[in-house]
């Protein structure tokens, strides 16, 4: 039963959160492969910069995603592949990354992971002193949009739970696979998909450091090492889980510092998105702040790894029958016919793409078609060519007719015999010559055509 928030102010608090760090045995490499499946997806590959330029309009303005793009020194593209497959492309500033191997290098190990937790990484382009990635295109917006700036209603405490379960479990599989250490995780990298779930970008895999150990980050709320040695650890990430928890349950981005104020003065009120009023029980929003504790203890060994998260998170989740997409409010692709790329290319008026796929498709698509109307001419032909080889038969008997008649009233007298013999051989040779001329003529439409 839902209650409301203030009634939470009540919930039980104290130092056992801080104390007890439950660590999960390592994660069972049957389970992450069983996770990692994603059908149909292609395997990584590197793409040309021309590819790339005509995917996304010669990385045209109106074709920037990223929400922060004019500050930020990196821009993300949205953009379209030749075989229509939607792409983010992350173009990177030209000092990211000097050194063109150290990229390619990278980017292939990021490439070789596929998880439906993840954008998953299709390719990338290392030409001149251009850096740039290709991901699976999220048309859903991110975390931040819906948690922050939503316009129409807030996000249901179930979709919240879901987001973070989904998250521990994208950390988990990338842990697996020997890259836990994740960049500036926040709420500008997790994306929505097609289906409304959600998945965490792999941009955020991808950062260059000259020593291998210290990196730039623009979180707004670092974790405690990264102050004090300039580095991150795996642990560091778990911090950055902390703070998400935070933005989940407040609806807000607090610091860290004043929400573990908050809990410790039992003053969750305030710690709680009003809008969730009603939504969770006493238990669940216990053990939603409990584990957000854990994750921003100041010690980094005391933080839960990724495999105890999504232990933790799997039986507070709710809704489960629920799909995202019904969770979220946002209409759903398979509700909405998907047009053909034809129909894509119509609605563009796309002429030079209309042209190349009636080329490629219609011409083999509809050959049937095409032989049809063929023979369907071709009997029409032959009934025309019949029409005319008939009229040409009345056309010749009629001439004659006419001739003998007219030659008649000129020439014959009434009992000469040799006048009789005279018009039967005229006639005759006409009809000969008439012949001659029907066959002449459909010998030439048999042999010449
Ligand atoms: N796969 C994607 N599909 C759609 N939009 C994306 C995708 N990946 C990123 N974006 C958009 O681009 C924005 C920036 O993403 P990015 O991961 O580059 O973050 P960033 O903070 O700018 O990273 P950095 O500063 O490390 O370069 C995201 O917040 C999102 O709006």
């Amino acid at each position: 039963m839902g209650i409301q928030c203030s009634k939470f102010t009540a919930c039980c608090w104290n130092s056992q959160f801080k104390a007890t760090v439950l660590e999960a045995p390592d994660v069972d490499a049957a389970e992450n492969d069983e996770m990692s499946e994603v059908d149909g997806l292609p395997s990584f590959r590197e793409f040309t910069l021309e590819q790339l330029k005509n995917a996304t309009s010669g990385f045209a303005v109106e074709n920037i995603v990223s929400e922060h793009g004019e500050k930020a020194p990196n821009v993300v593209y949205k953009g379209k592949l030749e075989n229509q497959r939607r792409i983010a492309v992350k173009r990177f500033n030209r000092m990211a990354w000097p050194d063109p191997r150290q990229f390619l290098e990278e980017a292939r190990s990021v490439g070789q992971l596929r998880n439906n937790r993840l954008t998953n990484l299709l390719g990338c382009c290392c030409e001149g002193d251009e850096r740039l990635l290709v991901a699976e295109y999220m048309p859903n917006e991110t975390l931040a949009k819906h948690l922050f700036h939503w316009e129409t209603h807030p996000m249901k405490w179930a979709m919240r739970l879901r987001v973070v379960l989904h998250l521990a479990q994208a950390l988990e599989y990338c842990t697996s696979k020997g890259r836990a250490l994740y960049h500036d995780l926040n709420a500008y990298r997790i994306l929505f998909d097609e289906d409304g779930n959600p998945r965490l970008s792999t941009f955020g895999l991808m950062k260059n450091s000259r020593d291998g150990k210290s990196y730039s980050t623009n979180l707004a709320f670092t974790p405690p090492e990264y102050l004090r040695t300039g580095r991150v650890t795996p642990e560091s990430v778990i911090y950055s889980f902390g703070t998400l928890l935070l933005d989940l349950l407040s609806g807000k981005h607090i610091p860290p510092s004043h929400a573990l104020d908050l809990i410790r003065d039992r003053n969750l009120q305030m710690l709680t998105d009003s809008c969730l009023e009603g939504q969770f029980t006493d238990d669940d929003g216990t053990e939603l702040v409990r584990l957000a504790s854990r994750c921003l203890q100041y010690e980094p060994r005391e933080r839960p790894n990724p495999k105890s998260l999504v232990t933790a998170l799997s039986p507070l989740q709710k809704e489960t029958e629920v799909p995202s997409h019904v969770l979220m409010g946002i209409p759903h692709s398979a509700s909405v016919s998907p047009l053909s790329p034809l129909g894509e290319a119509c609605s563009r008026r796309d002429l030079t793409a209309i042209h190349e796929i009636l080329e490629k498709i219609s011409y083999k698509d509809d050959e049937g078609v095409a032989n049809e109307v063929h023979s369907m001419f071709s009997i029409i032909k032959n009934y025309c060519m019949a029409l005319k080889y008939l009229l040409s038969i009345i056309y010749v008997l009629l001439s004659t007719c006419i001739f003998n008649w007219t030659y008649m009233q000129f020439q014959l007298c009434s009992c000469c015999m040799f006048c009789s013999l005279q018009y039967f051989f005229l006639y005759s040779v006409q009809l000969f010559i008439c012949s001659l001329v029907l066959c002449f003529s459909y010998a030439n439409h048999l042999f010449f055509g």
